[in-house]
């Protein structure tokens, strides 16, 4: 059998895009309104909140284009507190008003692939664990995608010896390593909890990045070849004033 790449994995992910059903919104009357927003950014406190005592993380962001309205993307320690979550955030009014478009649920994954020999625990090693428990940074854009490594004839990423893998994957990051401070990736792994294999999730205060990695790492042959991709999502970032004024009629 082929050797399989060994993961870390780290907090549990949930991607959760929703559209604002706005007729229906707006229908509601204006003191209702600004109470169920209201009860949305307390509950989006409480997730920061959360951030704060590093025992989860969130990012909440608007999304551009017709595919959804917003994304709420919320890390956790267990599969079980994203659902309590999921259902957290159901039972809060703003959610009758919304419409699932989206959803991924993956746990942040680590390979193998460029790690050295080492006798040490990784799970203990503080740079591994700020990959595996990570803060999400509040930059200005995030970028969302779902993707496979293709299982098709001799183009089968699954059936590459482990040698293979390992000097693609060096190639594969030495392309992100040039966007080093520019776009922050997060890497998750989702086979056998959704239907890709890996959630892609960048953050970046310069939109334009996303385009430029995603193209350059097209002709880089862990994708060229291998890479098969879901939908793209896009969306910037909302603070303070900004949230209230979207849900504002
Ligand atoms: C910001 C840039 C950036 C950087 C620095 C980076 C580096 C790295 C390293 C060093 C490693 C391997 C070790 C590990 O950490 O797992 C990976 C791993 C991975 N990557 Fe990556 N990646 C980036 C960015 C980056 C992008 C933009 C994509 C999407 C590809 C595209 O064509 O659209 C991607 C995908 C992946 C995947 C799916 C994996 C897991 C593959 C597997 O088979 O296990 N990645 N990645």
């Amino acid at each position: 059998m082929n050797e399989a790449a060994i993961t870390l994995d780290g907090w549990y992910v949930l991607h959760d895009f929703r559209t604002m059903d706005w007729s229906s919104w707006k229908q509601l009357p204006a003191e209702e309104r600004q109470a169920a927003t209201a009860e949305f950014l307390v509950f989006l406190d409480e997730m920061q909140q959360v951030d704060e005592s590093k025992e989860g993380a969130h990012a909440f962001y608007t999304v551009v284009g017709q595919k959804a309205d917003f994304m709420l993307m919320t890390l956790r320690p267990t599969m079980d507190e994203l659902n309590a979550i999921e259902n957290r955030f159901n039972k809060l009014t703003i959610a009758e008003f919304t419409i699932p478009a989206y959803s991924y649920v993956s746990v942040v994954e680590l390979s193998n692939y460029l790690a050295g020999e080492s006798n040490e625990d990784p799970y203990q090693n503080p740079h591994v664990r700020a990959r595996l428990y990570p803060e999400l940074p509040r930059t200005q854009y995030v970028c969302f995608y779902p993707m496979d490594k293709r299982r098709q004839g001799d183009d089968n990423w699954y059936m590459l010896s482990m040698d293979d893998r390992k000097t693609m994957m060096r190639s594969h990051g030495m392309i992100g390593r040039g966007y080093a401070g520019k776009v922050k990736q997060i890497i998750s792994g989702s086979i056998g909890f959704d239907d890709f294999e890996w959630g892609v999730t960048l953050f970046s205060d310069d939109v334009l990045q996303f385009k430029k990695l995603v193209y350059e790492m097209r002709f880089d042959e862990v994708s060229a070849r291998y890479g098969e991709f879901g939908s793209f999502f896009v969306g910037t970032y909302l603070d303070g004033e900004k949230r209230k004024e979207f849900f504002t009629i």
